[in-house]
C-alpha cells in the first residue's frame, strides 16, 4: 500500500508536442523557419521541405551555401546550379513534407514554353481596336443592305 496520496490521482496528460505540419499536414512557413540553425536546417525545393542538416558535412558545394538557404524557399538557387539527378535523388531520404507556403514565385511565374502571356492591359487594347472595327463592319453590311 502506498503512502502517496497522489497515486489514485491519474497523471495529467501533457500537452502534446507542437505539430510538425498545419492543419493540411503541409509544414509552414513559421514551422520552416523554426528550422535555420546550422545544426538543424530545413529548406524547400520545388514545394518540398528537407531536412539537410545531416548532408551538410557532405555537399560537394560546401556548407555555406547551404547555411545560407537554411529556413527558406531554396529552389532557385538549386536549380540555378544545375544539379545533376543524382543530386535529385539524395533529396528523396531526406524529405520531411509538402510545405504549406507560397512555392518560389519567381519560379511559379516562369512562362511555359510556347505560350505567350497575356497582360490584362493587353486584352483591353485588343478589345479597344475590336471594338470600333465590329461597328464599323456592322455598319456596312447595314448600307449594304439597303442598297439592294
Ligand atoms: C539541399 C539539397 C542539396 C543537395 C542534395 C545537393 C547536392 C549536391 C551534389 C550531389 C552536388 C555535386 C554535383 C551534382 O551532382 O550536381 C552539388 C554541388 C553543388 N551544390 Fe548542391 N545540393 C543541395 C543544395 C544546394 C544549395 C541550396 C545550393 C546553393 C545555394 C547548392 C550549391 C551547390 C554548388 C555551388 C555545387 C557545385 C560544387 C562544385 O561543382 O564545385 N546546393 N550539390
Amino acid at each position: 500500500m502506498s503512502t502517496n496520496p497522489d497515486e489514485s490521482v491519474p497523471a495529467v496528460k501533457s500537452e502534446p508536442a507542437p505539430a510538425e505540419s498545419s492543419d493540411s499536414g503541409k509544414i509552414t512557413q513559421e514551422q520552416l523557419e523554426a528550422h535555420s540553425d546550422p545544426k538543424d536546417i530545413w529548406m524547400v525545393i520545388s514545394g518540398k521541405v528537407y531536412d539537410v542538416t545531416s548532408f551538410l558535412d557532405e555537399h560537394p558545394g560546401g556548407d555555406e551555401v547551404v547555411i545560407s538557404e537554411a529556413g527558406k524557399d531554396a529552389t532557385e538557387p538549386f536549380e540555378d546550379v544545375g544539379h545533376s539527378e543524382e543530386a535529385r535523388k539524395l533529396l528523396k531520404d531526406m524529405y520531411v513534407g509538402d510545405f504549406d507556403g507560397v512555392v518560389n514565385k519567381k519560379v511559379q511565374k516562369k512562362s511555359i514554353p510556347g505560350t505567350k502571356p497575356v497582360s490584362p492591359s493587353r486584352q483591353g487594347a485588343s478589345l479597344a481596336y475590336f471594338l470600333p472595327l465590329a461597328v464599323f463592319v456592322g455598319y456596312l453590311a447595314w448600307r449594304f443592305t439597303l442598297a439592294q
